[in-house]
C-alpha cells in the first residue's frame, strides 16, 4: 500500500483529480500505437497510462499496428509486399503473417507489458467476439483484402471495460462470410472511437506532424490537404490523418498525434495541454 501511495504522489500530484478548464471530459479514451514504437515505448508510458485510468478514471482501449513487423516477417519467408497509399496489398499468404504477428506475438506482448505495469489488460483481435466487423475496402481489386470496419461490437467492450480490464486490439476483422481482413490500425481505432464517440489519440515515432522539420501542433483538414498534396504528409501518414479526419467528421470529440517518447504527451493530451498536433476539421477563428 506504501508503494502505491508513493507512485500516486510521484506522478502529477493530485491536480488531475479536480477538473480543470480545458481536460478532457470522457468516460473512454482511444490510443494506437504503431509498429514504429511498440516495442520502444518507455515504462513512464505505462505508468502514465495506469495514471490515467485509476486516478482519472477514464478507460482507455489500446489498439496496435505492428507494420513494420509484419514486413520484416514476411522478408524472412522471401514475400516481397507493397503498399498503396499507406496500405498493405494483403493476399491470402500475406494475411496469414498479418494474423501471426499482429494477433500473436505483438498483441501478446503488449498484454505483458501492461501486466508488468499493474494494469489489467486482455488482448483480442477484431475478429474476436465479432469485436471488428467490415468490408472490403473499395480498392479491393488493386489491395485484396483490406477491409474497412462497417460496425463495432460495442457491447462486447463496454463489458470488458466495466470490468476494468483495457482491451488491446490487434486490427483485424471479420466479414459477413467469415472472411478475415487486414484493416490499418489507424483506421480501426478511428471506428472505435467513432461507435464510442471517445477521443482519440494516435502515439507514434514522430513529434505530431511535421513541415519543414517543425512540429506543427494544430492542422485542419484545408491544412492536411495541402501537406498531402505537397507530399510533406506521405507514406504511414496518409491513412493517419485520414483516419483522424474521418473520426471527426463521425462524432469523435478529439484527435491528436502524440509523441510516444515523450510519456507526458499522454497525460497532457487529457489535460487538453499543448501536446503533438490537434487535428481540427475546421480551424477556430479566435479574431
Ligand atoms: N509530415 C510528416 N510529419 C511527420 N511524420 C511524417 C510526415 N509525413 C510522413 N511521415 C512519416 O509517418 C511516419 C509515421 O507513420 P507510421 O510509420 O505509419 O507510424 P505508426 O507505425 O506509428 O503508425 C513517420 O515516422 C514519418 O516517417
Ligand atoms: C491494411 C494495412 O496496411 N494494414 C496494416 C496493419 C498494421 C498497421 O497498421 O501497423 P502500423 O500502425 O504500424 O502502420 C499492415 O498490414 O501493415
Amino acid at each position: 500500500m506504501a508503494g502505491a501511495v508513493t507512485y500516486l504522489m510521484n506522478t502529477s500530484e493530485l491536480m488531475p483529480l479536480i477538473a480543470r478548464e480545458g481536460m478532457i471530459n470522457v468516460s473512454y479514451l482511444i490510443i494506437k500505437y504503431g509498429g514504429s514504437v511498440v516495442d520502444k515505448l518507455p515504462s513512464e508510458f505505462y505508468q502514465k497510462l495506469a495514471v490515467i485510468q485509476k486516478y482519472y478514471g477514464i478507460k482507455p482501449i489500446l489498439v496496435h499496428g505492428g507494420g513494420p513487423m509484419i514486413s520484416s516477417q514476411l522478408k524472412q519467408m522471401d514475400v516481397t509486399t507493397t503498399f498503396v497509399d499507406g496500405l498493405r496489398v494483403t493476399t491470402d499468404e500475406v494475411l496469414d503473417v498479418v494474423e501471426m504477428v499482429l494477433s500473436g506475438s505483438i498483441n501478446k506482448r503488449i498484454v505483458r507489458q501492461l501486466h508488468e505495469h499493474d494494469i489489467k489488460a486482455i488482448g483480442m483481435s477484431g475478429v474476436d467476439g465479432h469485436l471488428l466487423q467490415a468490408e472490403p475496402v473499395k480498392e479491393f481489386r488493386q489491395i485484396g483484402y483490406v477491409g474497412q470496419v462497417n460496425q463495432v461490437n460495442v457491447s462486447l467492450l463496454k463489458t470488458l471495460l466495466e470490468q476494468e480490464y483495457v482491451p488491446v486490439i490487434s486490427p483485424l476483422a471479420i466479414g459477413a462470410k467469415q472472411q478475415r481482413y487486414n484493416v490499418n490500425a489507424d483506421t480501426a481505432a478511428s471506428a472505435i472511437a467513432s461507435a464510442l464517440s471517445a477521443p482519440l489519440c494516435f502515439i507514434s515515432d514522430i513529434p505530431g506532424i511535421c513541415v519543414d522539420d517543425q512540429v506543427i501542433h494544430s492542422a485542419d483538414q484545408m491544412t492536411i490537404n495541402r501537406l498531402i498534396d505537397s507530399q510533406t504528409i506521405y507514406g504511414g501518414m496518409i491513412p493517419k490523418v485520414k483516419a483522424a479526419l474521418n473520426a471527426l467528421e463521425t462524432g469523435v470529440p478529439e484527435v491528436a498525434i502524440l509523441d510516444g517518447m515523450n510519456p507526458a504527451s499522454l497525460e497532457a493530451f487529457v489535460n487538453g495541454e499543448c501536446c503533438g498536433t490537434r487535428i481540427k476539421l475546421k480551424e477556430v477563428s479566435h479574431v
